[in-house]
């Protein structure tokens, strides 16, 4: 960036589709650097706005820090060959080694933001969450993007506290995935804090999120189909509604055949079906996907999408 210009809003920044990129395992069960390295390529080529290194679908709680330091070298030189923003997930329930955690990132200064979930398990209260996103915005040399996803981390956080997060400086926005389009989601997007991006997080709610005004979305379903869910994106944002809301519930579709069982196990499973990446291969504690939803998710890829037979209650992360 030209240091005389000043930054574009985060929204700006922050926009469009972002991919969690998985890390694809070798036989031998390393990562496959350079089948990762062709993944970030092909996503961008099919219309992906920015890359995120190590969120959950990376499987970054099974990384060990030489791997995890690979992954994000390789996730950040596409980024850097292609000029697309790249997120970097990081951080756990312990605020000192987050904070530790977020210093080691200067390593990537081109990055537009780190990832960093609410803390889980410990369950603080709302005031809790607040103080310790204030002591990481401090220390932090990349602003923050929320990641608030209480299904996983046993906390909700409510709007109030998410405007007190977004005034926080250096919190750049929330990756939002509460399980549902509810009263504070709708509440947060009717009144949008200034200069701060609501992502989606949650694939199934991506269109009914940029229907009310989202950002982009952080979405690891669009791996499969890319260039229809910036095509979802950008039908919202120009305001063509009756295509946004059929892409919308064709996608819709395919999202919960990919997180029919724990992710990424059946994203992994079309990516090597579709010979994108070279096992399918997840660590324990999760097992690969069976080959029924692998076969349905790759089907609702492949049939135009919206084929596979997957019932509205299916989804399982
Ligand atoms: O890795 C991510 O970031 C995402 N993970 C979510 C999850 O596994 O719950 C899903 C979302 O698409 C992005």
């Amino acid at each position: 960036m030209n240091p005389m210009q000043p930054a574009a809003p985060y929204a700006q920044q922050l926009d469009g589709i972002h991919v969690p990129l998985v890390t694809p395992f070798a036989v031998d069960g390393s990562v496959a650097c350079d089948a990762l390295e062709s993944l970030a390529h092909q996503v961008l080529d099919d219309g992906a706005t920015g890359l995120v290194a190590l969120g959950t679908t990376a499987e970054a709680a099974t990384l060990d820090e030489d791997e995890r330091r690979a992954v994000t070298d390789v996730v950040a030189r596409v980024c850097r060959e292609r000029s697309a923003p790249l997120i970097i997930g990081a951080g756990s329930n312990d605020t000192r080694a987050t904070a530790a955690a977020l210093r080691g990132l200067k390593a990537w200064p081109e990055a537009t933001a780190a990832l960093v979930p609410v803390p889980y398990f410990t369950r603080p209260s709302e005031a809790g969450v607040v103080a310790h996103f204030t002591a990481l915005a401090q220390a932090s040399p990349l602003p923050l993007v929320v990641y608030n996803i209480p299904s996983r981390t046993g906390r909700t956080v409510g709007v109030d506290t998410l405007r007190r997060l977004a005034e926080l400086p250096g919190v750049a926005g929330v990756k939002h995935a509460v399980g549902a389009v509810d009263a504070d989601t709708v509440a947060l997007l009717a009144d949008p804090p200034a200069d701060f991006a609501v992502l989606c997080g949650e694939d199934d709610f991506a269109s009914a999120m940029f229907a009310l005004g989202a950002a982009g979305g952080i979405l690891a379903a669009a791996h499969i189909a890319t260039g229809r869910w910036a095509e979802l994106a950008a039908a919202w944002r120009t305001g063509e509604t009756a295509r946004a809301r059929r892409l919308g519930g064709e996608l819709t579709v395919l999202a919960q055949a990919l997180f029919a069982e724990p992710n990424p196990g059946v994203i992994k499973g079309v990516l090597h079906a579709q010979g994108r990446i070279p096992t399918p291969s997840v660590r324990l504690p999760l097992l690969p996907a069976s080959s029924a939803a692998v076969e349905a998710a790759h089907g609702a890829a492949h049939d135009g999408l919206g084929q596979a037979p997957v019932s509205a209650s299916a989804g399982s992360r």
